[in-house]
């Protein structure tokens, strides 16, 4: 291992987050949880599982987060495939990872070990039980210590028979200590119904405290800033509301289409893709009040009061479209209605936010790649410097951009630098590349499955919050699924439907013109 830390300190590493508990309520900071890990990737031989999952067990374990003497990784699915298979499909993800040296790399992959079976196999799940269990063993762990971390990378359409088997033959094996606990990744269910119906067939079969559903936008950087944020900063608590903010946007962009995911994508859209979890995650941590404290029920409990509080949606304040060739791909539909592109208004009736609409608008096949919060102040009451360069001046805003380049921008008016009164739209910047040099931020990934294993389920969405989340959606997705909203045709490159601007207009958006902010250079 190339980071030094004898066993001891990484575990209490493990355990050492400040103000966080487990999510039945222990202190992590006095539980170091000890024993033998397993780290269980079911649909190993996905796009999810090389791509994110691998990557970010890799980086955990450089850091020293997963020491070799007692963390054991399983990749199971039904691709048949060996161990060194298996190593082989998955080098070419880890080799880049933060730039970093891969001298430990082969004794990583050497962790990792292969079972074959299906989903629904009681054969395959004997195996793999079998497989965790010598594992166990062969570290010397005390019985009752071990635990068991399963994390589905796999179509939600698996996972009640996925859950079932774990929950029949492969259970951590002692009530001593120890635990099992499971990852599962969105989209869990398509609409109010199918999601309940997932999550009481999960329910019969695990506890909450055992269920993780992962929205990777909460292990973002940015995302985890915001509460930091708005509730440790005097700046920010005054104004934090409706009396000076106009309006919100949370918007995604990608400036690429479904790329091979189109299958996939075809059944879900960009509502239920982007839109209904990570972008509502994000409105929660931005809108809800201030948690009693940083504990995940209180936070969870706040956030779910926020998503109770949000009106209907009206039609008129949703605009849907469809990337032109998107249909090309073998495996849409021709008739498609999917939407690619949307931009929905949502309110929060209460005394915070009452009038202040907040933006949500995602879109592939766009001019850019970026992700931001963008939050528009009011105009000054009685501007005095209204004539001073002959054009209004904009609105302040406050950026918060996700990605790529972590920053947080104030626009803001100043003098223009010179003997005139004359003024001039610029900024206050705080870009993470310039002012955080050598600091390498975490993969969201890495960052929440480091999470589980510490049994912190703050960033992990509750089942209340899901249900919340289906009920502000399903009637725009059916109205959408039944055709009666029609996605509007925009060329891909493009900004997306104009009628998406003009509804970011009629909401009250100002967009400040010729002001471009540009991420400072080293
Ligand atoms: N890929 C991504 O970027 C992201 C994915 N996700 C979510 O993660 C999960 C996994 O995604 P991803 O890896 O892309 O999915 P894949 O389509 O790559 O599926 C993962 C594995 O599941 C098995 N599988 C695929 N289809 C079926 C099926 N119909 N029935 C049974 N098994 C099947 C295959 O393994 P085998 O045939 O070998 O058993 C496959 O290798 C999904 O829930 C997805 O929504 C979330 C965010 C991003
Ligand atoms: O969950 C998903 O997210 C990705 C975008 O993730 P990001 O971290 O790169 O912003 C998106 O491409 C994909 O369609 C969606 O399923």
């Amino acid at each position: 291992m190339a980071v030094s830390g004898s066993l001891v300190e990484k575990n209490m590493s493990l355990s050492s987050r400040s103000d966080s508990f487990s999510s039945d309520g222990r202190d992590l900071e006095t539980v170091p949880e000890t024993g033998c890990l397993s780290i269980i990737v079911l649909g190993a031989s996905g796009d999810l599982a090389k791509k994110k999952t691998f990557p970010a067990l890799w980086n955990l374990y450089r850091q020293g987060f997963l020491q070799s003497n007692e963390v054991h990784i399983f990749g199971y699915a039904r691709t048949r495939i060996s161990d060194d298979e298996l190593r082989d499909r998955i080098r070419g993800y880890l080799v880049d990872s933060h730039g970093a040296s891969t001298d430990d790399l082969p004794q990583f992959l050497q962790l990792i070990k292969y079972v074959n079976g299906g989903y629904d196999s009681e054969e395959g799940f004997r195996l793999l039980d079998k497989a965790i269990s010598e594992h166990e063993f062969s570290k010397n762990s005390q019985e009752g210590t071990s635990r068991r971390l399963f994390y589905l990378a796999l179509p939600p359409s698996v996972y009640p028979s996925v859950c079932k088997m774990i929950r029949n033959f492969c259970m951590n094996k002692s009530d001593l200590g120890g635990w099992t606990r499971i990852v599962v990744e969105k989209p869990f269910g398509k609409d109010l119904d199918t999601s309940e119906e997932l999550s009481n067939q999960l329910g019969d079969l695990f506890d909450e405290k055992q269920l993780y559903r992962i929205d990777h936008y909460l292990g973002k950087e940015l995302v985890q800033n915001l509460l930091v944020l708005r509730f440790a900063n005097r700046f920010f608590l005054p104004l934090w509301n409706r009396d000076n903010i106009d309006n919100i946007q949370i918007v995604f962009r990608e400036d690429f289409g479904t790329e091979g995911r189109g299958g996939y994508f075809d059944e879900y859209g960009i509502i239920r893709d982007i839109i209904q979890n990570h972008l509502l995650q994000v409105l929660c941590l931005v809108a809800m009040e201030k948690p009693v404290s940083l504990r995940p029920e209180h936070i969870r409990d706040e956030k779910v009061k926020v998503l109770q509080s949000v009106l209907p949606i009206s039609y008129e304040e949703a605009v849907i479209g469809q990337y032109e060739g998107y249909k090309d791909d073998p495996t849409v539909s021709d008739k498609s209605n999917t939407p690619t592109f949307a931009t929905v208004v949502l309110r929060i009736h209460n005394e915070r936010w009452e009038g202040v609409p907040f933006i949500l608008k995602a879109g592939k096949a766009l001019n850019s790649r970026k992700a931001e919060i963008r939050v528009q102040f009011k105009d000054v009451p009685g501007d005095i410097f209204r004539f001073c360069s002959g054009v209004k001046q904009g609105r302040n805003e406050f950026v918060i951009r996700l990605q790529p380049s972590e920053a947080m921008y104030m626009k803001l008016t100043v003098k223009k630098p010179g003997l005139e009164m004359a003024t001039i739209q610029s900024e206050m910047d705080l870009s993470y590349r310039q002012r955080y040099q050598g600091v390498t931020i975490p993969e969201a990934y890495e960052r929440l499955i480091l999470d589980t294993i510490r049994g912190d389920q703050q960033h992990f969405v509750r089942r209340d919050e899901l249900k919340v989340a289906w009920e502000i959606f399903t009637p725009l997705l059916h109205k959408i699924d039944n055709g009666d909203l029609k996605p509007i045709p925009y060329k891909p490159g493009s900004r997306g439907p104009a009628e998406a601007d003009k509804l970011l207009e009629k909401a009250g958006y100002v967009q400040t013109h010729g002001y471009i902010w540009i991420p400072p250079t080293l």
